[in-house]
């Protein structure tokens, strides 16, 4: 009784907040259609709108001054039940999932190990991995053809995972299973969709006779197995006192092994946690740098004032990126921000409200319903992005962008629960974005898109482009250089 009548009240006091009468059906259709529904929605509604998604209320909040609340509420700092349990047989019980007092263990335990400091020494591992997806693109330089570069970058995420948070070049043994590793990686945010969208194969006696539970049950087997013997060999190794040498790099797990918080997780927590770290940083990753390289393809003028930013750090040289360069390539940055702004890959993310929360803009978010936030119609805001649907990088200029909320923009979330691997992410994109503009420029395919408006985007966990980036490159001459003076 106490369960229904909940729902009956957070039904009843979110009835003044407006929304479409149809609720989630309003969105039923292919997901290519989906994000586009959901902005038409917003555009119709207004910021805060009420979707029924019987018997739930969710409750779509897209203005800075209310996310404010909402990423500094204790009350709405739950992840909800009904999305992410759906996604915890592949992501792990990690810091994405747990929540309250779990939650901020694994927060405090995990969070010295990705700092900047640990972060500059994974620099010549991106490089490294960024050089290698170059050596793949050389022979479609050669022919000219056009190729899906969306796996490559996603194998390029996977396989910087395996270094930098496992160091996998120390376990030996495990090639196989590290295949298997980045090949689930790679299909994780897909593998989860697919549950997250069937509810009815939510418990596991049902969805075994779902057409994908070989598939994914494979999937769940082939990330544990990886990630507990990658541990257990890891944490053997730091039994024997055998730890990357002073001034040899080292990976987040050897850091994490022998630091004083190494003692606050179980092993079974840590596990988990790695889970998370891995699978929330690939498809996230895949996804930005798609759009970044397609979005350069289509914007010749933006990718030619990245590779004189690129030709003036470089000086056109062949030299390896350090840590040092990165913070000489704002422009650079700001093309990528804008890519996020446009493409966030988490394009939204819940919350379930633990007590009833007053926003600013007058709503109320009753307790019970699920609070979602959409980065992707935030950033659509043309109060803090005038013009939003064009393409700007010069929008996240420090002149452009010191007075504007801090809220307009959040990619990564925000408050106590924002990503963990916001700068990891950030510099890898970067990394493989100056590696593959400094050898090369990225052309459009001749039938693909040429405006931004042809984007064909899907939705999954993540947000990305429906078949990847096809895109075509040709080599940058020294000319190239000289000729943009
Ligand atoms: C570049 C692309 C990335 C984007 C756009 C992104 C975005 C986000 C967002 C919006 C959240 C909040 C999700 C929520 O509240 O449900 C989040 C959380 C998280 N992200 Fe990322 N992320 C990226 C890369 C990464 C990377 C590289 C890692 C790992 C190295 C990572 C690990 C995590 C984890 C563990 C959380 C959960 C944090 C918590 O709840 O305390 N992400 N990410």
């Amino acid at each position: 009784f106490r369960v229904l009548s909940g729902i009956v009240r957070t039904i009843w006091k979110s009835r003044t907040i407006p929304g479409p009468v149809e609720g989630m059906l309003s969105f039923y259709g292919s997901t290519d259609e989906f994000i586009h529904k959901v902005r038409a929605t917003s555009q119709r509604f207004g910021n805060t709108v009420r979707i029924w998604a019987w018997p739930v209320v969710c409750i779509f909040v897209s203005e800075p001054e209310d996310l404010e609340v909402i990423f500094s509420s204790p009350y709405l700092q739950s992840k909800a039940p009904i999305v992410y349990d759906a996604l915890t047989p592949i992501l792990g019980k990690g810091l994405a999932t747990l929540n309250g007092a779990e939650h901020r263990k694994h927060r405090k335990a995990l969070g010295p190990s990705l700092h900047l400091e640990i972060l500059q020494g994974f620099v010549p591992i991106f490089e490294h991995n960024a050089q290698k997806l170059c050596k793949q693109l050389e022979a479609y330089a050669s022919t000219g053809s056009t190729f899906n570069v969306s796996p490559l970058l996603g194998r390029y995420s996977a396989q910087g995972i395996c270094e930098t948070v496992f160091s996998t070049e120390t376990s030996p043994g495990l090639a196989e299973e590290q295949e298997n590793f980045i090949k689930v990686l790679i299909e994780a945010s897909d593998l989860m969709f697919y549950r997250l969208t069937r509810p009815w194969y939510s418990p596991d006696w049902l969805f075994y006779f779902s057409s994908q539970y070989k598939g994914y049950m494979g999937a769940v087997k082939g990330f544990e197995s990886f990630v507990s013997k990658t541990l257990a060999h890891k944490v053997e190794l730091v039994k024997r006192g055998v730890t990357p040498k002073e001034g040899k790099r080292k990976a987040f797990l050897d850091h994490y092994l022998t630091s004083d918080e190494a003692k606050v997780l179980t092993e079974r927590e840590l596990i988990e946690s790695l889970k998370t770290l891995s699978a929330g940083a690939v498809g996230t990753s895949m996804d930005l740098m798609s759009f970044f390289l397609l979005i350069m393809a289509i914007t010749p003028d933006v990718q030619d004032k990245v590779a004189k930013e690129l030709d003036d750090v470089f000086g056109g040289s062949d030299r390896p990126i350090e840590p040092g360069d990165l913070s000489h390539l704002p422009y650079l940055e700001c093309a990528v921000k804008e890519t996020l702004r446009m493409f966030p890959p988490l394009f939204a993310f819940s919350r379930i409200a633990k007590r009833d929360v007053k926003l600013p803009s007058g709503h109320e978010l009753p307790k019970g319903c699920v609070v979602t936030v959409m980065p992707y119609t935030t950033h659509r805001n043309p109060k803090y992005f005038p013009n939003p649907e064009k393409f700007d990088p010069t929008r996240f200029m420090p002149e452009n962008s010191r007075e504007r909320h801090p809220f307009a923009y959040i990619p990564f979330s925000a408050g106590m629960r924002n990503c963990i691997g916001q700068r990891y992410g950030m510099m890898s994109a970067k990394i493989v974005a100056s590696t593959i503009l400094r050898k090369y420029r990225i052309l459009p395919c001749p039938n693909g898109p040429q405006r931004l408006e042809d984007f064909v985007v899907g939705v999954g966990v993540t947000f990305g482009l429906r078949d990847g980036a096809h895109i075509r490159v040709e080599r940058r001459l020294k000319s190239d250089l000289k000729r943009r003076g």
